[in-house]
């Protein structure tokens, strides 16, 4: 099938993204400069004659595709460009029909103008390295998205994936990404739950697991804890965990995690790293709460002290101050002989 002539293919995309909805994310608009665009050319779209169930096939994809990058240049070559990147096709190199789209290292920085370019994030300035990034803007206020547009055959429409994280590489929350969302997108996110499937909001479709099936998987090669009724699977972070692995996989045989967790006094950043490992929840969990608020610096040093022990070395200087004092007292007033 050919598209459909009156229709502007790289609203063919949006649409499908946010009428099939899949992982669809509208942020996507807001980077692309496209957020103003993109609902006239929806209505225009809407109003037209043709009749046009909203899916596309993979060469209306193809043809999609490469409109789209085109439109895209020209309606901001200032900002990433996507990139098409070919599934190989075994025996014909020549063949490009299958692939997909992918931009990444989009910035955002949180609570002022949007910026789309580690160039943007300094102004004209030269971007020398990630520290001066950091130096430039708080840390925290940068979020980095990467995009990819996928064909799915299954239900016949593009799907846009997304992936949004910290210059440390948490993954965002949710709550941060919405905050990152253009008005128009917010709306759209009341509107239909289905248009906007995040990992975080299909939490409630993830899986339920049994405290008895969850205490079998403790060993280095297959680690799950639960943690404030969620499971995570830590199998990949063992090696990484700063408080080593021998901690978790105590914790993951000891059954529910949460209070060896919770002693130690987790980071925020360890916190939003707990997203990027969550398998289900535990059966029967009245619910899922979320993980005591983070401590920081001194605070955090202090849960880790162990509770203090005194012993008499502890008592010693104090004591030998008090009898230094005494015994100058007393010589003065009883020893010392007045001067004539
Ligand atoms: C998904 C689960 C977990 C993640 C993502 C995680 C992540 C981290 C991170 C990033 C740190 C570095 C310090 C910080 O930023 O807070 C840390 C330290 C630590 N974690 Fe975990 N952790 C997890 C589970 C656990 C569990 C179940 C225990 C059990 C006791 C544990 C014990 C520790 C200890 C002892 C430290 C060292 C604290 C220090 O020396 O500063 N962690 N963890």
């Amino acid at each position: 099938m050919e598209p459909c002539p009156n229709l502007p293919v790289v609203t063919g995309l949006s649409l499908c993204l946010s009428r099939h909805g899949c992982r669809a994310l509208s942020t996507l608009r807001k980077a692309a400069g496209l957020v103003d665009l993109l609902p006239d050319l929806q209505s225009e779209t809407m109003g037209s004659a043709c009749q046009w169930d909203g899916t596309l096939s993979p060469n209306d994809f193809n043809y999609s595709v490469a409109a789209f990058c085109e439109r895209w240049k020209e309606v901001n070559d200032s900002l990433p460009q996507w990139l098409w990147v070919p599934f190989p096709v075994a025996g014909d190199s020549s063949c490009n029909a299958a692939g997909y789209l992918t931009m990444e290292n989009v910035y955002h920085q949180n609570a002022s103008e949007e910026v789309s370019h580690e160039e943007s994030i300094l102004g004209d300035e030269e971007l020398s390295d990630d520290a001066t990034v950091v130096q430039s803007c708080s840390e925290d206020d940068v979020h980095v998205y990467d995009y990819h547009i996928v064909y799915s055959f299954n239900f016949r429409v593009p799907v846009l994936y997304f992936r949004g994280y910290r210059l440390d590489g948490c993954p965002l929350k949710l709550d941060d990404i919405e905050k990152d969302l253009p008005a128009y997108s917010l709306k759209v996110l009341g509107e239909s739950k289905w248009t906007f499937m995040t990992q975080e909001s299909t939490m409630q479709a993830l899986k339920k697991y049994s405290p008895s099936e969850i205490s079998l998987h403790a060993s280095k090669k297959d680690c799950w804890v639960s943690i404030h009724g969620k499971v995570y699977d830590v199998t990949t972070f063992l090696e990484d965990h700063p408080g080593g692995e021998d901690v978790i996989l105590h914790a993951s045989a000891g059954g529910d995690a949460t209070q060896a967790f919770e002693d130690v006094g987790h980071s925020s950043t360890a916190i939003s790293m707990m997203e990027g490992y969550v398998i289900g929840t535990v059966e029967g969990h009245a619910s899922v709460d979320e993980p005591s608020k983070p401590v920081s610096g001194p605070q955090r040093l202090q849960r880790k002290l162990p509770p203090p022990s005194y012993n008499f070395s502890d008592f010693l200087l104090p004591l030998l101050v008090l009898g230094s004092a005494f015994a100058a007292w007393y010589y003065l007033n009883f020893y010392s002989v007045p001067k004539a």
